[in-house]
């Protein structure tokens, strides 16, 4: 398929970028899926590094192709995280969690010097909204965390709802770290700052997918040739 062809080649250039020895953030998804896979290679040609990563999905393949593992207990920095995002505005800002794995997705991109994005130009936004924003919360209290995240789509002028992730009807889809994850439909995001406050302010949401001011680097495949993009 032509997008995981794309796919493949933004995450060939992030990993032809890394030197050996590296402490690397292994991010989710199916870009970092191709990562992974490619990195694997290069393991098995005796590529030096150690990697954390963002998901119980990702850990099982990496250990399946012998890319050797551990975590933030153990290293409290990384020097580069590899990831890919559901949304990419001009200023490298994301929307992320559409594979669940946001939590852990931005406690390493947090933890690393640099996060680096690979993702195909279908990415790429003028605004950050058109896709459902991920907001992670605690099982407890459920309904009114519901509310109290429909009360802040109201301040920021959210179109048309939230739902709670399902994996089939009536059967919430539950994170690696046991949580839920609400998917709220805002539309237009015209101030992503003021938003990532108030869901925070909420005592049941755990994370969101914004990812502000993260992203250091993005490699975007386009059917021309990969575009190398940086933050200011
Ligand atoms: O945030 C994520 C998982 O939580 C993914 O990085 C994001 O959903 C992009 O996935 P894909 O590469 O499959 O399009």
């Amino acid at each position: 398929m032509m997008s995981e062809h794309l796919k493949r080649q933004a995450a060939a250039m992030a990993l032809a970028t890394l030197k050996p020895g590296l402490r690397l953030g292994l991010g989710t998804g199916s870009t970092a899926r191709h990562f992974v896979d490619l990195l694997g290679k290069q393991v098995a040609d005796g590529f030096d590094c150690i990697c954390v990563p963002t998901s119980e999905a990702t850990a099982e393949q990496a250990r399946s192709l012998n890319i050797p593992l551990s975590d933030l207990d153990t290293l409290d920095r990384l020097d580069v995280t590899i990831d890919g995002a559901d949304e990419i505005d001009p200023q490298l800002n994301l929307i992320k969690g559409a594979g669940g794995a946001l939590l852990r997705e931005k406690i390493v991109a947090a933890a690393s010097d640099v996060m680096i994005v690979i993702a195909d130009s279908s990415k790429l936004v003028e605004t950050l909204g058109r896709f459902p924003l991920p907001i992670e919360v605690n099982r407890f209290g459920l309904g009114a965390t519901r509310h109290a995240i429909a009360a802040v789509m109201v301040r920021h002028g959210a179109e048309s709802g939230l739902r709670l992730r399902e994996t089939a009807p009536g059967l919430p889809y539950v994170t690696d770290g046991g949580h839920l994850i609400i998917d709220a439909f805002f539309g237009r995001i015209s101030q992503p700052e003021a938003l990532s406050r108030d869901l925070l302010d909420i005592a049941g949401v755990v994370q969101h997918g914004l990812f502000l001011k993260m992203c250091k680097m993005a490699y975007v495949a386009t059917p021309d040739g990969v575009r190398t993009l940086a933050a200011d």
